[in-house]
């Protein structure tokens, strides 16, 4: 029977408060109204942005909520208007959306599209409404995406159609973690040939940047975490070098500095803390080191140091999904892991049943995790 038009009874993983486990529970998806599209979520990852909301530090997280944003699926109906996909076709959706008209979309310099930003921020689809219901109460979308559900809506500028041969359950993984650190080497950082990279935080998000890395030709690539465990994937992964602050009495950028004839010529801080940001920061040559912000940092926390690293030529930058554009650059993406030419399956190291999902959280926080996919079926 087709469900085109009618609210659709599925299960979804329900965020009530922060702190508290996740819920599964039977939600109410309302049909994809004008320019919108409600896509059938065949597996989603876990990404460490679904943990920092869950876990109370995001200044826009909104309860009750349906989490997730590292999705594929699949088109089961569209809304009015809708043109740039169709029934039946393969989707990741996107967290920045493409507009390809806004004031951001069309100054070529940024992937920052800021037309929906607004309402997404507030949990809500661009008309102020919400999609979901459970129980008889609203339930809030999130990063626009709410992946941990088996349907979900969005609108169709924050829907990249893809390759229908590329996995779902793989490039599902594309729509957050790897996408952004591999841009942020290549596209924010544009690191070049034969240079020193320093990477802070081996999770998903490291792993990809140095993957960037190695894709430009740096010669040094520097891997720094307090989990030695996170080294073996990145030496596989191309990381030429290890270090772990805990193992030393000097500040880490110290450390780094010396090592490196002065500093390296790109950082990247893939973690989310204040303090490494810092750190990632003054490890970086003088005259001409390019420091990139991936982590997201806490409600609250603000980043810091002297003038004078600044002043002295080093350069902080940040990064969201890795500066790629979501709808037209992406597909270029998938194409490098379809060619052999980008890891992906490497990430994968626990799957679970949504009825699972708060495995994957318990896993992320032990440092056990690179990724956790969740499967709907
Ligand atoms: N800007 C953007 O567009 C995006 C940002 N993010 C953000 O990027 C960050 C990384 O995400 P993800 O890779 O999924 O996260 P992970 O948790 O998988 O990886 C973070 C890694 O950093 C390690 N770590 C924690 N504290 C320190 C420290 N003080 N010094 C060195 N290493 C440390 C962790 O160790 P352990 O294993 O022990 O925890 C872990 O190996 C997060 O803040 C996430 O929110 C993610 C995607 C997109
Ligand atoms: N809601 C947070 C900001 C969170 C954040 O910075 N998100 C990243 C993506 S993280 C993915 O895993 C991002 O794309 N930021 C750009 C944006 O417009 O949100 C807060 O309010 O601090
Ligand atoms: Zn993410
Ligand atoms: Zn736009």
């Amino acid at each position: 029977m087709s469900t085109v038009g009618q609210v659709i009874k599925c299960k979804a993983a329900i965020a009530w408060e922060a702190k508290k486990p996740l819920v599964i529970e039977e939600v109410e998806v309302e049909p994809p109204k004008k320019g919108e599209v409600r896509v059938r979520i065949i597996s989603t990852g876990v990404c460490h942005t679904d943990a920092y909301t869950l876990d109370g530090h995001d200044p826009e997280g909104i309860f009750p909520c349906i989490l997730g944003h590292e999705g594929g699926g699949i088109v089961e109906s569209i809304g009015e208007g809708v043109e740039s996909v169709k029934v039946g076709d393969h989707v990741i959706p996107c967290y920045i959306p493409e507009c390809k008209n806004c004031k951001f979309c069309l100054s070529g310099k940024t992937n920052l599209c800021s037309l929906i930003r607004v309402t997404q921020g507030k949990g809500l689809m661009p008309d102020g409404t919400s999609r979901f219901k459970c129980k008889g109460q609203t339930i809030f979308h999130f990063m626009g995406t709410s992946t941990f559900s088996e349907y979900t809506v969005l609108p169709e500028i924050s829907v990249c159609k893809v390759r229908e041969d590329a996995p779902l359950d793989k490039v599902c993984l594309l729509g957050c973690g790897i996408t952004t650190g591999f841009g942020a080497a290549l596209y924010t950082a544009k690191v070049e040939k034969d240079s020193t990279v320093a990477v802070f935080g081996l999770g998903a998000v490291g792993l990809s940047v140095i993957q960037g890395a190695v894709d430009a030709g740096a010669k040094r690539i520097i891997g720094i975490d307090m989990n030695p465990s996170k080294f073996v994937m990145a030496k596989q992964f191309g990381c030429t070098e290890f270090l772990n602050p805990s193992e030393f009495q000097q500040p880490i950028q110290q450390v780094i500095v010396e090592k490196t004839d002065g500093g390296v010529d790109y950082s990247f801080e893939c973690i989310g803390n204040v303090n490494v940001m810092r750190a990632a920061l003054e490890c970086c040559h003088k005259g001409w080191g390019v420091s990139t912000i991936i982590g997201v940092a806490p409600a609250g926390t603000e980043i810091s140091t002297r003038p004078f690293q600044l002043v002295t030529g080093r350069t902080w930058k940040g990064s969201a999904f890795g500066g790629v554009k979501s709808r037209s650059q992406l597909p270029e993406i998938v194409e490098k892991y379809m060619d052999k030419k980008l890891k992906v399956d490497e990430y994968i190291t626990f799957t679970y049943k949504l009825n699972e999902i708060n495995e994957a959280f318990h896993v992320m926080h032990e440092g056990k995790s690179i990724r956790s996919v969740v499967y709907f079926q």
